[in-house]
């Protein structure tokens, strides 16, 4: 498989008033096309700036990121985004078909923009809602439009940030399922961050494991379970429980007890980082599987975080694009950056809609806004 997105080496530091601080640091590792792969590390260890650095949202500091061999120095015209926070990233005054169609206004003509958008809503189950506004919907409906909007782009690589946290369990159940049918269907290529482990491990072809922050890839792990999975089987699985344990293990920097013994994976637990390396899980013993309830516990904690962090991140980028203006959103990455109302919109459509018109307006938007 062709690679299709190389990392080298890459570094972000932020500058404040407090001084400079260092997010991810030296970061290396590839995407071949078609693959679906997992990127999971601890909360604030800088998933969401590797990702906004992919995306040519923000300059990394060192480093490069490469698409289709060429280096990334704004926002790729083939790549789209899914956010974690669907109630910032569809436009609550446009219907769920004209969402959906807003990337392609400047690339494709009324019908075929109108057909992309029929056939990516029946892909995510939505067909039936096409007429109704984001604020009608549920959250897990919602996030389904923001991933059909980026499907209906056809990307050549879909960035998804934290996805499906901020939805239920059930349906987080529900849109892994649809993320795995989608991309066995169309062959899409997918980077997708998660703090959630049994996530990345479900979802994955691969794994990439970083480091605290700064991120660092302390170890990339192949998934070598059926493709075909199983929300219930595929869980319950030997391989599955062992992988988990595996990326368990290197998150909370505890070397395996077979690895005591000087193993690959004890060197990099231990922190010797062993950057784009790729090792295959080895078999869980109960007391690696064990460590799955403290793994929950601690996700509980990141999963709060991480709604914290999403405030701060997509919002804003979403600023930056929103003084761009909305009719220049040419991607999903900009579309998704463009929207971003900053109250969440109200179920009965009023709030939702007047929130987003003031946006709009404050920023210098037009049109849409009077919707
Ligand atoms: N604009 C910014 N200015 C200064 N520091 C920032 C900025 N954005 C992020 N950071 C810091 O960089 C580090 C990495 O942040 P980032 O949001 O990339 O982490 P994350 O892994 O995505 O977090 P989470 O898992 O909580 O979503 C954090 O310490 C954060 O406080």
């Amino acid at each position: 498989m062709p690679t299709m997105l190389d990392v080298t080496g890459l570094g972000h530091r932020y500058h404040s008033k407090d001084g400079e601080h260092v997010a991810v640091d030296g970061l290396t590792f590839t995407v071949n096309a078609g693959e679906l792969v997992c990127i999971v590390g601890p909360s604030g260890c800088g998933k969401s700036t590797l990702l906004r650095s992919i995306s040519g949202l923000i300059r990394p500091t060192e480093g490069q990121v490469r698409l289709h061999g060429d280096v990334v120095d704004g926002v790729p015209s083939d790549l789209a985004v899914v956010f974690q926070d669907y109630s910032r990233s569809l436009f609550p005054w446009l219907s769920v078909q004209r969402n959906v169609e807003f990337p392609l206004k400047k690339a494709l003509g009324r019908a075929e923009r109108a057909e992309r958008a029929r056939q990516a809503l029946e892909q995510v189950g939505l067909a039936g809602a096409a007429g109704k506004y984001p604020w009608q919907l549920s959250g897990g409906m919602q996030q389904r439009v923001a991933i059909a909007r980026a499907l209906a782009y056809r990307p050549a690589l879909l960035l998804m940030d934290e996805p499906f946290a901020s939805v239920d369990a059930q349906t987080r159940f529900e849109l892994e399922d649809l993320l795995l049918r989608v991309r066995r269907e169309h062959d899409t290529t997918i980077l997708l961050v998660t703090h959630d482990i049994d996530e990345s491990v479900y979802l994955g072809d691969r794994v990439v494991v970083l480091s605290k922050s700064p991120a660092r890839v302390v170890r990339t792990l192949d998934v070598d379970l059926p493709a075909q999975r199983d929300q219930i089987t595929t869980r319950e699985s030997e391989a599955f429980v062992a992988l988990r344990s595996e990326v368990a293990r290197l998150l909370h920097d505890r070397p395996a007890e077979s690895d005591a013994a000087g193993t690959d994976s004890a060197n990099s637990s231990a922190g010797a980082s062993t950057n784009g390396h790729r090792v295959a899980a080895k078999p869980a013993t109960a007391k690696q599987s064990s460590a799955r309830a403290t793994d929950q516990a601690s996700e509980q904690a990141s999963e709060q975080d991480a709604d914290q962090a999403a405030d701060r991140g997509p919002a804003k980028d979403a600023d930056r694009g929103t003084d761009q203006g909305a009719d220049e959103a040419a991607t999903p990455v900009k579309a998704e950056a463009a929207a971003a109302p900053k109250a969440k919109p109200h179920r009965n459509g009023q709030g939702g809609n007047r929130n987003g018109a003031k946006n709009r307006n404050k920023s210098g938007g037009r049109g849409r806004a009077r919707r």
